[in-house]
């Protein structure tokens, strides 16, 4: 299979206290009232869980929903809502520096980064380090840091079955994409599908994008497609890096 390198475009695209702000004071959809953030239970018997699906699948789906809580989720998902109302949603690119283009034959999503800054995005950072330490911990992985971004999906918009990282480069290590959107039924399509690592032409999984599912998998080894979305479609996907800084442009 041909896969393109995925990277994403000039990270972060988001200023959190300038741009941001800007796209929530623009917007009629006021922010749910969010205070005293309380950091996400991670322990170590969910921990193993994860370590053990990714070592023994390469991937796995779960709720989050509970571990996170309604409000975090709530908080996070208005926040891609507004930027999705303003200009700081960005079409999401292939490849890197001058090779990047934005095919949209292959992805159609838009995207910004986080910086970790707003109260719902630090307590998702404090939940995303503790997943990082864990796997570091169990699965010696050294990853250094992570990077995450918000996506949308407008009806009709899809991202064609690829790789996140390619074979070798050590940059991106684990994928882990959180859904964010109430009553997702299978009729409004946007399912991420996922296919065997070892034959690419089997799908071994469909994930709806419901509000609370994680989706989880090693970057370099697993196929995945997001089909076409038949409404819009909240998702926040990280990537666990084992690289200290960004490869050279
Ligand atoms: O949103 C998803 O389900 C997956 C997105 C994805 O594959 C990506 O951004 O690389
Ligand atoms: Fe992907």
């Amino acid at each position: 299979m041909d896969q393109p390198k995925v990277t994403p475009i000039q990270p972060p695209v988001l200023n959190a206290t300038g741009q941001f702000m800007d796209a929530v004071a623009g917007s009629d959809v006021e922010p749910s009232d969010y205070g005293n953030a309380v950091p996400a239970p991670v322990s170590e018997g969910w921990l193993d869980q994860l370590a053990s699906g990714l070592s023994e699948s390469g991937w796995m789906s779960l709720d989050v929903r509970e571990r996170l809580g309604d409000p975090l989720i709530t908080a996070l998902r208005e926040e891609v809502a507004i930027l999705d109302r303003t200009d700081a949603m960005k079409r999401a690119g292939i490849g890197r520096g001058t090779d990047l283009v934005r095919d949209r034959s292959v992805r159609r999503d838009r995207i910004a980064w986080l910086q970790g800054i707003t109260p719902p995005q630090a307590q998702l950072f404090d939940f995303l380090k503790a997943i990082q330490q864990g796997l570091n911990q169990r699965l010696f992985l050294g990853l250094k840091r992570f990077e995450a971004h918000y996506a949308t999906y407008h009806p009709g918009d899809f991202y064609k079955r690829h790789l996140d990282s390619f074979q070798g480069r050590a940059s991106r290590v684990v994928s882990l994409v959180l859904y964010l959107n109430e009553d997702w039924s299978p009729d409004d399509g946007g399912a991420l599908q996922v296919f065997n690592r070892d034959s690419d032409s089997e799908v071994c999984g469909l994930v709806l994008p419901e509000a609370g599912r994680m989706a989880l998998f090693m970057s370099e080894e697993i196929p995945h497609e997001v089909l076409p979305a038949n409404r819009t479609r909240y998702s926040l996907a990280c990537w666990f890096r084992q690289d200290e800084v960004p490869l050279p442009l």
